[in-house]
């Protein structure tokens, strides 16, 4: 019988307020768009869109914001079982973005002290996690204490159900100490992980050097549970290195450019949902490539996310420029 998640996504769930005037610096901007954002809710928000059935555990502020945040979600098909409210007044983040030029986006983020970062390992339930196939990890939320010892019992739990783990490196400096933590929690997670995703500067940080290979990084990694690792390289298109020892290259789409962030959470929204829809891993990258296309194109993260026929419809559009 079926599980009633395809998959639960674990970390941060936070609000985005993005430039509404672009082409101009932080400090010439005045009016910004609310939406919710944070890594992991993008990620689930952009799978449900596409038909998944996604869960999500993680901790809000029991403010205006945090149920902004719950109802978006829960409106977004996104169902929120294992989201709870901070009791002590801790605030959910806020994202602030700069869109200087298609190219130059940058990210203000405000998050001392963050909500999200407070889910303990008490608030992780094993009865919700047995619902799912999956469990997506998000590796900020490694960053600090009690969220970390939350993230390492729902990966042993998810070992415990045979649940498989998805790991997306998901690196934001802003929330960790020191370069060695990163290193240590990161290689912890990814080594239990079924399939981990990261950028090329993600890798590094895990592996706690500079300019890195990918085939060594993924031949490390097979060492261990991994049997699917992806490695994102922004506009030049990212790999994807299989255990039995095939290499697929996804390329990026044609896209007429917004901003550049979102790239990666769309792509693991539809990278995912491919794989679990029993794609061939080559064309779970298009899913993955096109989705994102279509986010840099627009305004916000979550909101964007594009459904399967608008995916679909790139892939095939682009089909014959594909990778020239
Ligand atoms: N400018 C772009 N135009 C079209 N597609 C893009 C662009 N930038 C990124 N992508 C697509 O998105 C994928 C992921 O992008 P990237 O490697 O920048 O991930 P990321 O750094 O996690 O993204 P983010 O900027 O959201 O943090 C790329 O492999 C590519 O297919
Ligand atoms: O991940 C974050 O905390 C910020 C995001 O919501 C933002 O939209 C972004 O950077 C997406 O890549």
């Amino acid at each position: 019988m079926s599980k009633k998640f395809d998959f639960i996504a674990i970390g941060r769930a936070a609000i985005d307020l993005n430039a509404v005037e672009y082409n101009r610096p932080m400090e010439e901007t005045h009016t910004f768009s609310k939406y919710v954002g944070g890594s992991p809710a993008n990620i689930a928000i952009g799978a449900a869109k596409l038909g998944m059935k996604v869960g999500f555990i993680g901790k809000l502020s029991e403010d205006q914001h945090g149920h902004y945040i719950k109802s978006y979600l829960e409106d977004s098909n996104v169902d929120t079982g294992g989201v709870v409210f901070d009791k002590d007044g801790h605030k959910s983040g806020l994202a602030f973005t700069e869109i200087r030029s298609p190219e130059e986006c940058s990210i203000l983020m405000y998050r001392d002290e963050v909500a999200d970062l407070f889910l303990t390992p008490e608030e992780v339930s094993e009865e919700y996690l047995k619902n799912t196939e999956a469990l997506v990890v998000s590796g900020t939320a490694l960053a600090q204490s009690p969220s970390r010892e939350a993230i390492l019992k729902a990966v042993a739990l998810a070992k415990d159900n045979d649940i498989k783990i998805i790991f997306e490196l998901d690196y934001r400096p802003y929330t960790w100490k020191n370069p060695e933590e990163v290193a240590v929690y990161y290689s912890l997670v990814a080594r239990e992980s079924s399939v981990v995703i990261g950028t090329r500067d993600e890798f590094d940080m895990m592996e706690n050097l500079k300019d890195g290979n990918d085939h060594a990084s993924a031949d490390y990694l097979f060492n261990y549970e991994p049997e699917l690792v992806i490695i994102k390289h922004g506009v030049k298109g990212s790999y994807a290195f299989e255990k039995n020892g095939k290499t697929h290259r996804g390329y990026a789409y044609k896209s007429d450019v917004l901003k550049t962030f979102g790239a990666g959470d769309s792509y693991a929204a539809a990278f995912i949902t491919a794989l679990s829809h029993g794609k061939p891993v080559d064309e779970a990258l298009k899913y993955g490539s096109a989705s994102a296309a279509i986010v840099v194109s627009k305004h916000s993260s979550s909101d964007a996310m594009p459904n399967l026929e608008e995916i679909e419809a790139l892939i095939e559009k682009q089909s014959e420029s594909y990778g020239k």
